[in-house]
């Protein structure tokens, strides 16, 4: 049906929301509400005075809180070709979660536009294909099957306690860890021996390929009419990555053999494929190999980052709460007495699993319940019709002070101690497993995993919190409808709006971070790059350093002798021009030469092109070397306005002294104390992000002199 009577049908029945654009929706406004709300957060400014504020749901989801209260409980928007409804209201949501029809089905806009993560895997599909695979891997879940792989959790939450041991050991007694990024590996080992058992190596190799694809996906807005089908450079690593997993997944299956009598999730899913012909007789219309290939990746995306995260976010919660941890910990050590827990073990648990609760409801996973109506259908009395996606914000939900008493931002296991009926007025709004017959099918193994992990970490490790933690919980809008990207758009039309005193002091002070600060950071590690993997100019350049400064540092008087320092920066400047391209915009009519360019056309110079001609800079134009500024810019191109890193005329960058002085102490004062060489994990590839960056950072090594 036309989103235009969709809405109107809604309409009708007294539901209101913004207005929606042509193709678009509502996905600039969104975009806009998000960028201004994340600017003047309250999170940002509680952490510049040091306080951690859990209260993260108005900031994550303005666009949400604002049409809530513009529009009511219930509300609609456009996300592109996709038209949402929004339930904030407890009776309604509760209908949504009882409601067992299979009319009421998931988004098909997660079997297409995010396809090659989901396909149509349980997680995605609907109707009688989903209640299929319902019903061949919910069992294996089930609390009983789970018991049985308690051991594969602990041994391999054993082998990161052995890590940390001797990490700490070797730092003195005290290591800072990034919790999180140990969490994912630990998730992942997890899930890969659950799912490929002895296989479970070809297994990690599969899902690291996984984590990658999920990566660039996320780069991927859903719900752009076409998007999927253009061979854009992200599309075509999207498509490459898909290729191989899909291959490798069947390449364990063919190795398996016929008699294989493994017990993993993979051999319930391979029974599971040799019935995917119908279901209840109806045809299901999906190939075994697809069947396979789908599920695997949908076990792996459900269960993985879901409890890495909610691990990392249980650990920062018991940091901040020592009064908690130490409970925890006097817990594990009353029910294991020193052993690695069991499946007896873990139901005794009960601090434990009040605290795993309340990080779950303070920090749930999940964003959304999401569904679809496949055909029109009354949830109370509103008829939803077909074609309407759903969503039920459960983070907004988790923290409504009306349901979970004024302590509802505030980090308080103790509200779970009479289960979740005592926790909530209405215990229908807790759902971090989501709700009703399509609720979470691995929450038994997830509980367990979470449980495993918080047991045998507190007891053998204390925590506290490292300084440099940074609270700023986002959502990574994966399986959430997208926002475009108008970034530079609204870069450059806040630059030329200039009305009171304090929107001109505000823009500009934004505009002089803007300008100096990616711009220096960025040239600064471009330069360390290209002396890395040119040790011979790093030996220059050290040199003339020990010669102009000896042991020194540089002062203002030293920095106009270091000459091999500025060819290098030049150089790096030519090849990696942090500001890719020079916009201007007539304003009037304006001719150059014989051209008349129209008042309102945009004029762009890309300066990383001209920098990079061979017919102005010579045959080794791509490659660096520092040596073609030895006598200037003049000598170093046959027409010398074609280098331009810091733009040209009279809107020339105004802080360009300013940045060159900043370059030439930062520099030397790093490369008189070390020496860099190129990390074996570096990946070259450059890319444009307002400002020209390494997509995947700079690894160097860095030496010692
Ligand atoms: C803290 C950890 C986890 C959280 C918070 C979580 C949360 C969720 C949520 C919110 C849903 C959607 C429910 C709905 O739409 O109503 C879901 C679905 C699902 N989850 Fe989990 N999950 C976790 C871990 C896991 C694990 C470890 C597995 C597998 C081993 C798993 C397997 C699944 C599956 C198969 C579904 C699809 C169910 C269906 O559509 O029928 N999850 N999960």
């Amino acid at each position: 049906m036309k989103p235009k009577r969709v809405r109107s049908r809604l309409e009708k029945q007294g539901i209101r929301g913004p207005s929606p654009s042509f193709l678009l929706g509502n996905i600039s406004e969104i975009k806009k509400i998000q960028h201004e709300e994340e600017a003047s957060s309250s999170i940002a400014a509680q952490q510049k005075v040091g306080m951690i504020s859990h209260n993260w749901p108005p900031t994550a989801f303005a666009y949400l809180e604002k049409y809530k209260n513009d529009y009511g409980p219930i509300f609609m928007y456009s996300a592109g070709s996709i038209q949402i409804i929004c339930i904030t209201e407890m009776d309604l949501v509760k209908e949504v979660n009882q409601c067992t029809s299979l009319s009421l089905g998931k988004p098909s806009y997660l079997s297409k536009d995010r396809g090659p993560l989901l396909g149509q895997g349980i997680l995605a599909s609907s109707g009688p294909l989903w209640a299929h695979q319902r019903k061949v891997i919910a069992p294996q879940l089930y609390l009983e099957k789970v018991k049985g792989m308690v051991k594969l959790m602990v041994d391999s939450t054993l082998s990161l306690v052995k890590a940390w041991e001797s990490r700490i050991e070797s730092e003195g007694g005290v290591a800072e860890i990034s919790v999180d990024t140990d969490m994912k590996s630990l998730a992942a080992d997890v899930i890969s021996r659950a799912c490929f058992g002895s296989s479970y190596s070809k297994g990690q190799e599969i899902f690291s390929k996984f984590g990658l694809l999920l990566e660039v996906m996320s780069k991927e807005p859903v719900g752009v009419p076409g998007l999927r089908y253009l061979p854009t450079k992200n599309n075509r690593e999207i498509w490459r990555l898909e290729k191989e997993i899909n291959l490798m997944i069947l390449q364990v299956v063919k190795d398996r053999s016929e008699s294989s009598c493994e017990k993993d999730l993979l051999q319930m899913i391979l029974e599971g494929a040799k019935s995917c012909g119908d279901y209840n007789g109806v045809p299901l219309n999906i190939s075994c190999d697809k069947f396979i290939v789908d599920n695997c990746k949908n076990i792996y995306f459900a269960g993985h980052e879901t409890s890495a995260i909610t691990a990392a976010w249980s650990f920062l919660l018991l940091a901040l709460y020592p009064e908690w941890q130490d409970r925890v910990r006097a817990e594990v050590l009353k029910v294991c007495k020193g052993n690695p827990p069991n499946s007896e073990m873990l139901r005794s648990m009960k601090i434990v699993t009040m605290v795993i609760q309340e990080t779950l409801r303070l920090y749930p996973p999940a964003g959304f319940v999401f569904r679809e109506a496949l055909d029109d259908i009354k949830l109370k009395d509103i008829v939803i019709p077909k074609g309407m996606g759903i969503q039920v914000p459960i983070p907004i939900l988790q923290q409504n002070p009306d349901l979970w008493g004024p302590d509802a931002h505030q980090f308080n296991p103790e509200r779970f101690a009479n289960g979740v009926i005592g926790a909530c007025k209405i215990p229908q709004a807790y759902m971090p497993f989501g709700a009703g017959p399509r609720s979470c099918a691995g929450q038994h193994f997830a509980m367990a995993e979470l449980k495993v992990i918080l047991s045998l970490l507190v007891s053998k490790f204390s925590f506290s919190l490292s300084p440099k933690y940074r609270h700023s919980p986002v959502v990574r809008r994966i399986l959430e409808v997208a926002r475009s990207d108008v970034h530079d758009y609204e870069f450059y039309n806040r630059l030329s709006t200039e009305s009171s005193q304090d929107k001109f002091i505000v823009d500009n002070c934004k505009s002089i971070y803007f300008a100096g600060h990616e711009t220096s950071a960025v040239t600064t590690s471009w330069v360390l790059l290209l002396l890395a993997a040119h040790p011979e100019w790093q030996a220059h350049l050290r040199a003339e350093l020990l010669e102009v400064c000896r042991d020194g540092y540089p002062d203002a008087d030293l920095l106009p002798n270091l000459k091999t320092m500025t060819m290098v920066i030049q150089e790096t400047l030519r090849l990696y021009p942090p500001v890719g391209l020079l916009p201007r915009e007539a304003l009037q009519d304006i001719k150059f030469k014989d051209i008349v360019i129209p008042k309102g056309m945009e004029i762009r110079i890309p300066i990383a092109m001209l920098q990079q001609d061979p017919d102005l800079w010579g045959s080794d134009a791509h490659q660096f070397n520092p040596e073609r500024f030895a006598h200037g810019i003049s000598a170093a191109c046959k027409i010398p306005q074609a280098y331009m890193p810091f733009g040209i005329g009279p809107r020339i960058c105004a802080g360009q002294h300013f940045a060159m002085t900043e370059l030439k102490v930062m520099l030397s004062l790093i490369l008189s104390k070390f020496c860099v060489s190129v990390s074996p994990k570096y990946h070259h590839s450059p890319v444009y992000r307002l400002v020209v960056v390494p997509e995947h950072g700079v690894n160097l090594y860095v030496t010692k002199i």
